[in-house]
């Protein structure tokens, strides 16, 4: 049987999202690791003036290819952008580029959504269920598709505590809501959409599982693969340790926990923290692709891409190694020096909120004001608190993953393929990714230098005196007004300063004694 690479070379791929997070490393890896295949069609819209090609031009310069661009420099000409808004008719894709993609194309991953929580019901329902519909259609009308891998979420069915590698059925009929919420102006499916969603945290995971659904009642003939990661990471091993290049998900936090603004977050110690790193989805999914067009199963694969049932990690012990990794790799111009907890208690979260977010938030933006700049201190804080509010829903509770299927994936590649397309997370060493995906976040987020870094720590010593200074200053000053109103706590004040004295003069006279 032909490995996954040489069964990839001569293909045509056509990939959605290949601009997004996942998309990029996606195209990297198969280019990298299947140099013989013969054409990616990404499929990309127009955003800010600038067009598919100029976008995916911008995209190839990104660190990410480095090592591609080293090993094999004409990579990018088996790049087509194929100019397309998903969210118009007919993918808003030309007669020419239809029937090209039609003719050619034999493995379709559509990666392509918006993962956003506070989406509005229509645009996610647009964008997560009714493209992926005209994908389908589209796909349906290809003449040599082999593969049509969809990119779901663990989490699309997170109103369950355990779930299994299959489609479950909806929370609604797809076609009858996007038919009702047609005629509805926003305003009433906003209003609506707390009753609608029911169970789900959010738009995201709602119409995603929507979009699984319509993944089967649209599949056809085709040979449809499920891909369902829990929470995505900074990469474990490829290109390099620790890519990343977003806010999403556990990276916003960890960033904001090291500049020591983040300072506690609801979260529950001992849930399992189910982040699975980039480049294991990817692999799964280029594997998954190979299987799917080999094997044709009958009705869709679905994979649960998790790490909690495999090789279980904690959100206390998260916290840990993010705090350690921070404070011996400080960012740069930290807020405070970094030091979070997590809390599943509500009033021990908001008596934090309201002590190391709020007060500290006030006081800057108070320096802010007398200095004659822009407070803003507070209008971060805002946003950050919206941000953790949203994610609570998954670092307080955890699911039973069953990964059947990824195991059985692994089982039928070969050795060779194994260590190729890896995604054997019981390989994977906690402390160590964490460690490295902290670093990827300052590294290629923030894009800090690691030279800098006796800076950054030298920064952290001037908050810590400020904080030391500030302290004391407080009690000294507390303690005063306390003595001026109390007799109780004068006396013991003088208590306090007497015994101080007796003991020093003991201590005078008996060094004095012994020499
Ligand atoms: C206490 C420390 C120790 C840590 C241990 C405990 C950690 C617990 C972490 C728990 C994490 C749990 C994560 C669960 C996620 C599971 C979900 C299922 C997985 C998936 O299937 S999909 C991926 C999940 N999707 C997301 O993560 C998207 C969530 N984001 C949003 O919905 C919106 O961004 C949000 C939060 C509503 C904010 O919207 P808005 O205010 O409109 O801001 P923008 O998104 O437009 O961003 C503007 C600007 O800010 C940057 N940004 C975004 N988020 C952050 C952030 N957290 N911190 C800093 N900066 C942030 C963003 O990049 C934009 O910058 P520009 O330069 O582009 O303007
Ligand atoms: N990140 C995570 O933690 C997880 C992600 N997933 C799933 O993985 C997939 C990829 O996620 P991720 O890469 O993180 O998401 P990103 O938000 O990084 O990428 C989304 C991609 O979709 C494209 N897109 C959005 N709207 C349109 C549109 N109207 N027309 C054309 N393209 C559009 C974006 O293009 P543009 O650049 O033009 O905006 C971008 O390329 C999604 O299906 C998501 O549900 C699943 C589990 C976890």
């Amino acid at each position: 049987m032909a490995s996954v690479s040489e069964f990839y070379a001569g293909k045509c791929v056509l990939i959605t999202g290949a601009t997004g997070f996942m998309g990029k490393v996606l195209v990297e890896k198969l280019l990298r690791s299947c140099p013989e295949v013969k054409a990616l069609y990404l499929l990309i819209r127009t955003k800010q003036g600038q067009s598919s090609q100029q976008r995916i031009h911008t995209m190839l310069q990104s660190k990410l290819f480095d090592r591609l661009r080293e090993e094999n420099p004409d990579f990018h000409k088996r790049i087509i952008p194929v100019s397309s808004e998903l969210t118009q008719p007919g993918l808003a894709l030309s007669d020419e580029d239809v029937q090209t993609l039609t003719q050619s194309v034999h493995i379709i991953f559509h990666c392509a959504a918006t993962i956003r929580f506070d989406e509005p019901l229509k645009h996610a329902l647009q964008l997560n269920v009714i493209a992926t519909q005209q994908l389908l259609c589209l796909a349906q009308q290809m003449q040599q598709l082999h593969a049509f891998i969809h990119i779901s979420t663990a989490y699309a069915n997170c109103n369950r505590r355990h779930i299994d590698e299959v489609i479950y059925p909806p929370p609604v009929e797809p076609g009858k809501l996007i038919h009702s919420l047609e005629w509805m102006d926003d305003a009433i499916v906003h209003d609506l959409t707390p009753r609608l969603i029911g169970d789900w945290p959010n738009t995201y995971t709602y119409t995603k599982a929507l979009a699984e659904c319509v993944v089967q009642q649209e599949s056809g003939k085709l040979n449809i693969g499920i891909i369902r990661p829990s929470i995505v990471g900074a990469s474990w091993q490829e290109p390099f340790p620790g890519w990343i290049d977003n806010f999403n998900g556990p990276s916003g936090v960890f960033i904001a926990a090291g500049k020591g603004i983040l300072r506690t977050m609801r979260a529950s110690n001992d849930a399992v923290a189910d982040l699975i790193p980039v480049d294991v989805v990817i692999n799964l999914t280029l594997a998954a692709g190979w299987y799917t067009a080999v094997h044709r199963p009958k009705s869709a694969m679905v994979y649960n891409c998790t790490t909690g049932g495999i090789n279980p990690f904690h959100w206390g012990e998260i916290e840990h190694h993010v705090m350690l990794t921070f404070k011996r790799n400080p960012l740069e111009q930290a807020f405070r020096r970094p030091n979070a907890n997590i809390t599943s208690n509500y009033l021990i979260y908001q008596y934090w909120i309201l002590v190391s977010h709020k007060f500290p938030a006030l006081l800057y933006d108070l320096f802010l004001r007398l200095s004659g700049q822009k407070p803003q201190m507070m209008r971060i804080f805002n946003r950050l608190h919206k941000a953790i509010g949203l994610l609570e829903y998954f670092s307080s509770q955890d699911w039973e993953w069953n990964s059947d299927n990824m195991n059985m994936l692994m089982n039928q590649l070969s050795t060779e393929d194994r260590k190729v397309f890896n995604f054997d997370v019981r390989q994977l060493n906690w402390p160590e990714y964490i460690e490295s995906y902290c670093i990827g976040t300052k590294k290629y987020v923030l894009n800090e230098d690691m030279a800098d870094i006796p800076a950054a720590r030298q920064h952290l010593r001037k908050l810590r005196n400020i904080r030391y200074t500030f302290n004391t200053v407080l009690l000294v000053f507390i303690w005063r007004v306390f003595i001026a109103r109390s007799q109780m706590a004068r006396n013991i004040w003088y208590f306090v300063v007497s015994l101080c004295f007796k003991f020093l003069s003991y201590f005078r006279a008996s060094s004095t004694l012994t020499k």
